[in-house]
Order: C-alpha cells, then structure tokens, then sequence
C-alpha cells in the first residue's frame, strides 16, 4: 500500500526520481509528493511463470493455494479453490492486475481490460518485460540516459528449482525448507508437507491464461509495445548492448562472487545480513561473495547482491534516520573519565564477528551495520526485529 509519508522521503533518497511502482498505484497520492517529472515505469511477467512462483512462494499463504495438491490440481478447478472475499487470494487470480491497483476479481471483459490498459499506459511512461529481462535494462538506461553499468545487476529472489540431491533428512532440501517454515520432524519423519508440484500440461497453462485473463492480456498488449519499441531503437543495437551488458555481468561476477556468480543456498552464505529471507517451501538463493575484497569493492558487491528485506532497511534508514537515537547511542559509547573522556568499545566488539565469521572481509558487526555509503542502519529495523513475521514484499 502507498504511503505518502513514506514515499517523501524516498523520494529524496531516490534521485534522480523514479519508480518502479511494485505497490498498488494510488496514482494521486503518489503525484502528490513526487516531482512532475518522475519516470514512472514497470514490468509485466508471463502469467503462467508468475503463476508458478507465486504457487511456489505462496502455497500456504493464499487460501486458494493451501488445498491443492499442487498447481496443476488447482488450475484444472479453480473455482474449487478459490473464494474471492478472502484475504491473500490475490496471489491467486490476476495478480499483475492487482499489482496495477485494478480489481483482480472483476468479471473479465475486452471493454474492462482495455480500460485497465489505458490507465496503466496513462500512468507509466514505461512497461517492460521480465522475460527480457537484458533488453528491458537497455531500454530504461537509455530512457533514463544512465551509464551501461547502472543497470548491470544479478538475477535475484531466484527459486530453487530442484532440492539438492545430498544431505540426509535434517541436511535435505525437505528438511531445511520445513524448518524454515517451522514444521516440526519427528523421528526422522518430515512433518511438513512436500514442496510444491508445479508442473504443468500445456492444456493447464492454457487454463491457467484464461483464469488470469486480465493479466493475459495485460502481457500480451505490453509486450506487444515493448517490441514496437525495440524496433524503434534498432535490433542490432540492441543485440550490441546485451551483450555489452552481459559481458560487463560476467566481469562483475567474476570479481565479486564465489563460485562463478552461481547462485546458493542461504544456508550456505556466511555473511548472515546477505542471506536472503526464506518464506514458504522453497528456498530462495543468494550469493556467497569472494574473500578478501578490498573495501571500496566490497561496498560495490553487497549493494549488487542486497537482498531485498535488507535492501528496504537500507531505505528505510535514510528515510527515517533517527539523530537522536544515533547521538545517544555514541554518547553511550564515550565514558567520562576524571574529566578526559576515552572512546569505549562497543558491547560487541570482539565477541561477534559479523554472520559470525571473522573471515568475511574481516568486518564487524559495528561495521556491518553500515550500508555501502557509510551511512548507519538502524538497527531496530523490520529486520533485525521483527524476522518472524517477514514475508516477501508484496
Ligand atoms: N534478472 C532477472 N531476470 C529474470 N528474472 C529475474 C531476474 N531477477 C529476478 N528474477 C525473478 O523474479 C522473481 C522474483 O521477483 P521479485 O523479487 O519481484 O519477488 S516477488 O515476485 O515479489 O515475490 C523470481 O522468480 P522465480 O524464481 O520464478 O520465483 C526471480 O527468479
């Protein structure tokens, strides 16, 4: 939900000024406190990819979801499932839709669905396409008239695709992920129910557009434009600048993560403030950095890799710092001492390494708790407090 005392802020922390809207649009309490000129853009999914990682993430939390079997049962019955008044359903039916501010649970009609379009190409100055995720990334930079570089980024949020094959039932997939959504095993039996089934024929994918029929269209019309504007930039060019820009991934990958860039595990990475927060039955993967980074290239690493709870907080910091809080935590740390005063060490220093792991760039905690810039996070954030009742952004 849109929150004008938020965005205000974000909007200084944020230059040059745009959005990438992820909550419903509000669009006159977003106008309101944004400049006149701020580029407003998004990105439309395939609906039967959105549907399987929504499936996959949200299995428990979307009423329609927690009966079925797995995503093919629900789709080859929907209405079996699905009872439009309750809450978190909308992970269920037309969430691009819903996304977009628009009533997921209208009836559909071609009238209804090219209003919503009108509205969202009204709103948006650009719609781009996760499927092509690269040539989006061109577009936006030259839209926006940003270096190459700003939009270099590594996939994340990612699933697991298949539970990994080693490990007995406390080290399995099945295992990890009931814990993490803690279900209990009992002698030696998982308690927990399976990860998701989320094959599909490809008469259920049909099914699947025809229930998420605005969404359907609303990807089909965007994508649509989105090659239009290709074109308008010119194939070629934009062939040149993929693979610039993959290019310039690969090289970032090489510097800064372990493994050839391959993504792993939470469990796996050491650094515990760039684990990626796990919900559900699948687990989402990271990156484990490389060691030994100097600074300046660290900083540049973790802002690339920053999963996206801890990416809010980060936010939230600059938006809401709190002075006050800061000053008294620093006075705290200088003990008056027959009239010299002598900085003390902070209660943790020496005890808690950061993810406890003394190795990882040698920083600690204190340090850790400093974002990229510098600045410092604070840490009664969402995060640190309150990590029970996370759930991914949405
Ligand atoms: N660069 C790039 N290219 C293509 N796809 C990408 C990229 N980065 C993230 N992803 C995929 O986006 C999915 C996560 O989306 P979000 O971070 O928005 O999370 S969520 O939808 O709000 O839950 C998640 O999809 P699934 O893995 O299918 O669940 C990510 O894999």
């Amino acid at each position: 939900m849109f929150h004008s005392q938020l965005w205000s802020t974000t909007h200084d922390a944020l230059k040059p000024c745009l959005q990438e809207v992820f909550p419903s649009v509000e669009q006159k309490r977003v106008e309101k406190v944004m400049p006149a000129d701020t580029f407003y853009f998004s990105i439309v999914r395939d609906p039967v990819a959105l549907a399987e990682s929504s499936f996959a993430y949200y299995k428990e939390v979307a009423p329609a979801f927690r009966k079925a079997k797995g995503l093919g049962e629900f789709v080859d019955d929907p209405k079996r499932f699905y009872e439009s008044r309750l809450r978190n359903n909308h992970y269920a039916r037309n969430l691009l839709w819903f996304d977009f501010g628009l009533d997921h649970n209208a009836n559909f009609s071609l009238a209804l669905a090219q209003l919503g379009e009108d509205m969202i190409r009204r709103t948006f100055n650009m719609i781009l396409v996760s499927e092509y995720f690269d040539q989006s990334m061109i577009l936006l930079r030259h839209a926006l008239c940003w270096p190459l570089d700003a939009v270099v980024a590594f996939s994340l949020n990612a699933r697991q695709q298949k539970p990994s094959s080693t490990g007995g039932v406390g080290e399995s997939w099945v295992g990890k992920a009931a814990a993490a959504a803690g279900v209990g095993i009992r002698g030696g039996h998982v308690q927990a129910k399976l990860p998701p089934n989320l094959s599909l024929t490809e008469e259920q994918r049909e099914k699947l557009r025809q229930w998420n029929a605005f969404d359907w269209y609303l990807y089909k019309a965007f994508n649509k434009t989105f090659w239009k504007e290709i074109d308008k930039f010119g194939r070629t060019q934009m062939e040149k600048e993929v693979n610039l820009l993959r290019m310039r991934r690969e090289d970032l990958a090489r510097v800064c993560l372990r493994d050839g860039g391959k993504p792993v595990e939470a469990h796996q990475i050491r650094d515990k403030n760039i684990r990626p927060f796990q919900s559900g039955l699948v687990k989402i993967l990271g990156y484990e950095l490389q060691s030994g980074l100097d600074n300046v290239t660290r900083k540049l690493c973790v802002r690339m890799i920053r999963p996206e709870i801890q990416y809010k907080d980060v936010l939230d910091s600059k938006q809401f710092p709190q002075p006050h809080a800061i000053q008294a935590q620093q006075q705290r740390l200088i003990v008056a001492v027959g009239g010299t005063f002598l900085k003390q060490d902070p209660p943790w220093k020496g005890k808690k390494e950061m993810g406890g792991d003394v190795g990882v760039g040698g920083r600690t905690l204190e340090e850790g708790m400093k974002d990229w810039d510098s600045s410092l996070l604070n840490r009664n954030n969402q995060t640190m407090v309150r990590e029970h009742e996370k759930l991914r952004l949405r």
